[in-house]
């Protein structure tokens, strides 16, 4: 496997994250004539055709036989039986890259030919912005090599880490389904806005620059967030007010409930897909 950048890639699905997935690669410096996506939707597939120079088809087998790479963005209930449909046309030593949430390699692996070098990704939707963090995790033939080549691929799309694949279904519930806590907490942030009076303009500009940079200093301080939320807070002033009242309503023991409930979702859908 080289790790030059004109590999042929095909991506199966051109949903939220075959997109991502297309436009991280044209941001690596691939060429839109390597990169395929196949989409079973025909205006689906001229969309993406159009708006990245890409080849998109709705036909996976064909699609795959080309490829050095092959990326899964299907939903998971979708995987199975398009491993099936294409498992006789994976050319050996393609590299599998998947983005599917919850099944484990083994899964890939016991659908591929013998010896498939599969790497698992999970990956969120900043990404598109290349402001993503995914954590990729090496399957029983995945040399370092393709690893290297999983990171060159999603260069352009932010943080990306190395795991043990036993962490996948965590880093699903932190990073992977992240982005929509954190959405979750601008629109409440917003609505509490409007609640005090202030227009939904405003409010909403107020509300996703506050969280943007809250989050910009976390990162550039390197400071504990305990740290800077006691700089924030005034002795007798209004953010301890504010963050009693998040402890009284329990917010953070929310959080660490909707993780294990995302954590445990994934394991789910392993099992769901496995019937
Ligand atoms: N969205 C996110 O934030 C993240 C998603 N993921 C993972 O990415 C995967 C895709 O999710 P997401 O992009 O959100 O989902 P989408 O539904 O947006 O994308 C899936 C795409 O695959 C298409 N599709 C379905 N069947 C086939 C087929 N047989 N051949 C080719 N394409 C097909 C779907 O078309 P149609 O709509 O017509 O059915 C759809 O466009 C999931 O496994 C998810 O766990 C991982 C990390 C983050
Ligand atoms: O909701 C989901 O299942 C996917 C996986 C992580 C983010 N979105």
């Amino acid at each position: 496997m080289t790790t030059q950048q004109n590999v042929r890639v095909a991506v199966l699905g051109g949903g939220v994250m075959g997109e991502t997935v297309v436009s991280a690669l044209l941001s690596a410096g691939w060429s839109a004539d390597d990169v395929d996506v196949t989409e079973q939707y025909a205006s689906r597939a001229t969309e993406l055709a159009q708006r990245y120079g890409v080849n998109a088809s709705d036909t996976n087998p064909d699609t795959v036989r080309h490829a050095q790479v092959v990326v899964v963005a299907l939903k998971p209930n979708v995987v199975g039986p398009v491993l099936e449909e294409v498992a006789g046309s994976v050319r050996p030593g393609t590299l599998v890259v998947t983005v599917a949430a919850g099944l484990p390699v083994a899964f890939y692996e016991q659908r591929l030919p013998e010896g498939t070098p599969v790497v698992r990704v999970m990956p969120n939707t900043p990404a598109v912005i290349g402001h993503g963090a995914s954590a990729i995790a090496a399957g029983t033939h995945a040399t370092d090599e393709h690893l290297a080549l999983v990171e060159r691929i999603l260069g352009a799309t932010g943080l990306v880490v190395r795991v043990a694949e036993k962490d996948l279904d965590a880093v699903t519930a932190i990073s992977g389904s992240g982005p929509a806590y954190a959405f979750y907490v601008i629109d409440a942030l917003a609505e509490a806005g409007v609640l005090l009076g202030l227009t939904r303009d405003l409010a909403s500009r107020l509300a996703v620059a506050t969280i943007e940079g809250a989050a910009a200093l976390a990162q550039q301080s390197g400071e504990h967030p305990v740290v800077l939320r006691e700089r924030v807070s005034s002795p007798g002033g209004t953010t301890v007010a504010g963050v009693r009242a998040l402890d009284a309503h329990g917010v953070r023991a929310g959080i660490l409930a909707a993780a294990e409930a995302a954590r445990d979702r994934s394991r789910e859908l392993a099992a769901e897909s496995d019937k």
